[in-house]
This record gives C-alpha cells, structure tokens and sequence, in this order.
C-alpha cells in the first residue's frame, strides 16, 4: 500500500500550520517527531480525511482519501489527541459502541473487543466503567478503538500522553508486534517513544519535514558533534547560554554535561555516541526553554 502526500498545505488565515509536503510512505511505522505548534496535528487530519488541505492531496494507492469516502475509513485507524470517551460507559461498552459506528458486525465486534482489550492489557476492566479510568488506562482504551477495524492505516496522536514509564514501554512492545502489514504513523514529541520502534523517523518543525531517514541515518547527522565534558562552576552560565546543552549534572566543582556542538565545547571534552535525543535538541533547542532540556 501507497500512503502519498502531494505537495500537502494547510492555511488557517494567516497561519500555514502546513507546508508543502510531499512523501510517500508503505507498510512500516513512522515516527513523526516535532515541538509542540510543529504542524503534526494538522497534518494528521488531513491524512485522515478530518479537515481538507488548503492545497494538495492525500492519495492511497493513487486514489484521493477524500473521493474514496467509506472505503478510506474502512482503512483507517485513529487515535486522535483528544479522545472523547463517554465516562458512564464501561470499557466494553464504548468498545462495541465505536464498533458499530464503524459498521462491524455485533458477533465479529464482540469478538474483536475481546481480543483488544486483551492486547492493551484491559482484559480485566472490561466491565468498568470509563468514569474511573486513570489517563493511562484511557489512552489504552484509545488505541484498542484504533484498532477495530483492523485498519491498514494506524494513525496515534500523542498516543503516550499521559503513561507512566511503563506503560509507555508495553505500548512501543504492542507497535512493533503488529507493525508487518500497516502502515502505522505516531505523532510526538517525546523521542523515546519511537527512537526504538520506526522504520522512518520524519522531523517536522514549522510546518515542514525538515529530515527523514531511519534512526540510523538521522544519527549520522549528529554524529562527532556530540560531547562529554566538565565545565568549571565559575564558566558555566556562559557555556549555557552558547552551547546546546543536552544534559548537566552539578557537582561540587564543576558541572558534567553532555554538549552539542560541531567542535568541542572546552579542551579535554569526549565526543561520544549520538541519540535521536541529541539530534531533536540540534534541531529544535532555538524553539525550547532551558527547563524543557532536563
Ligand atoms: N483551527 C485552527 N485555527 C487556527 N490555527 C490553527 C488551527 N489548528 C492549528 N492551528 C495552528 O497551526 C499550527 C500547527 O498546529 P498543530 O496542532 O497542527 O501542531 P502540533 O505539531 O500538532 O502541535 P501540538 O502537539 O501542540 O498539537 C499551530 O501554530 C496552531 O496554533
């Protein structure tokens, strides 16, 4: 399958939320990673067929999502930003209610709710009602909708807002699972979430994908520009303000971070092994505050 994005825009009066893009995009997970205002949300809608572009298309084999009507949605799975979950109902209720809004028969719907619930781990909630669901939990419950139809396209919104640590882990463990025959988008901010589970990962800053390759490639982009090094206490207001700072630990005497810059930042630094982490600050640290860096 061909998900294609032809020269692809989105105006709101005067603000272009996005940019001209153009990629094509098979089976595979593709980590959409940009700040927050990057243009991911906007450009998910229109993958979805929720809003129309400005200019430009969405195309599926060829096809335009908008035209294809009924039989895009038949393809497609989301879990938008905000998900409006109805808080009387229990999970397997919601379940087999987005069921039937998407058409699945009441046998096949049971069946499938089962199955899901299982997947993400809400087995035992299946009777409970939403109202006293953790955001984790709902979240959860967000992806298993995604996934009634069997989608061919997956498409997640921020899908780890709100998971603790461990959650976050068993949903990258659920995305690589079942990526063989989807293609699977998710849209963040947080690089640990598909630093280790895409095939593609595509930076998008100001509307545009600014880079796109595999981790592995993105990281040659960082790569000899990365640095361990102690700063002396007195120094180190100054390296702050002129250095890209990855990390920093204060320790009596000095302070330990990890630096990005294309030379090295004092005599004595270590050039050390990049991370998506180490490319993302590259990238975005004109866009960040210095405590979003820690
Ligand atoms: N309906 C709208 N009307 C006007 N401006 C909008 C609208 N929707 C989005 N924007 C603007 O377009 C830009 C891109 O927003 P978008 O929500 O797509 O970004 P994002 O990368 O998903 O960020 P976030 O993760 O914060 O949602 C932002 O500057 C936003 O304010």
């Amino acid at each position: 399958m061909k998900l294609a994005m032809e020269h692809l825009s989105k105006q709101f009066k005067n603000k272009i939320a996005v940019k001209q893009i153009d990629t094509v995009l098979t089976e595979g997970v593709y980590g959409f990673l940009g700040a927050n205002g990057a243009g991911k949300t906007t450009l998910l809608q229109m993958i979805c067929g929720i809003i129309e572009p400005t200019s430009g298309e969405v195309k599926v084999n060829g096809e335009n999502n908008l035209q294809m009507g009924e039989r895009f949605r038949d393809l497609l799975g989301y879990l938008p930003q905000e998900f409006g979950y109805t808080p009387g109902f229990t999970a397997q209720d919601f379940m087999l209610y987005i069921a039937s809004i998407k058409g699945l028969q009441p046998k096949y719907a049971k069946r499938r709710t089962r199955e899901l619930l299982k997947l993400v781990n809400l087995e035992k909630e299946a009777d409970r009602k939403i109202r006293t669901f953790s955001g984790g939990m709902k979240r959860r419950l967000g992806i298993a909708q995604a996934l009634l139809n069997d989608p061919k396209i997956l498409i997640l919104d921020e899908p780890t807002a709100g998971l603790d640590p461990k959650e976050r882990a068993y949903f990258r463990n659920i995305i690589s699972e079942m990526s063989k025959d989807k293609i699977i988008i998710i849209s963040t901010h947080i690089v640990s979430d598909i630093e280790y589970i895409s095939d593609q990962v595509l930076v998008m800053k100001k509307g545009s994908f600014i880079l796109q390759g595999t981790p592995e490639e993105l990281l040659d982009k960082v790569k000899g520009e990365v640095w361990s090094c102690h700063i002396p206490n007195k120094d180190w207001t100054r390296f702050e303000a002129q250095f890209c700072i990855a990390n920093s630990h204060a320790l009596a005497n000095y302070v330990d971070a990890r630096i990005v810059s294309l030379e090295a930042p004092i005599e004595g630094a270590i050039n050390v092994e990049p991370t998506l982490e180490d490319l993302y600050l590259k990238y975005f640290s004109d866009e960040m505050e210095v405590g979003d860096r820690n």
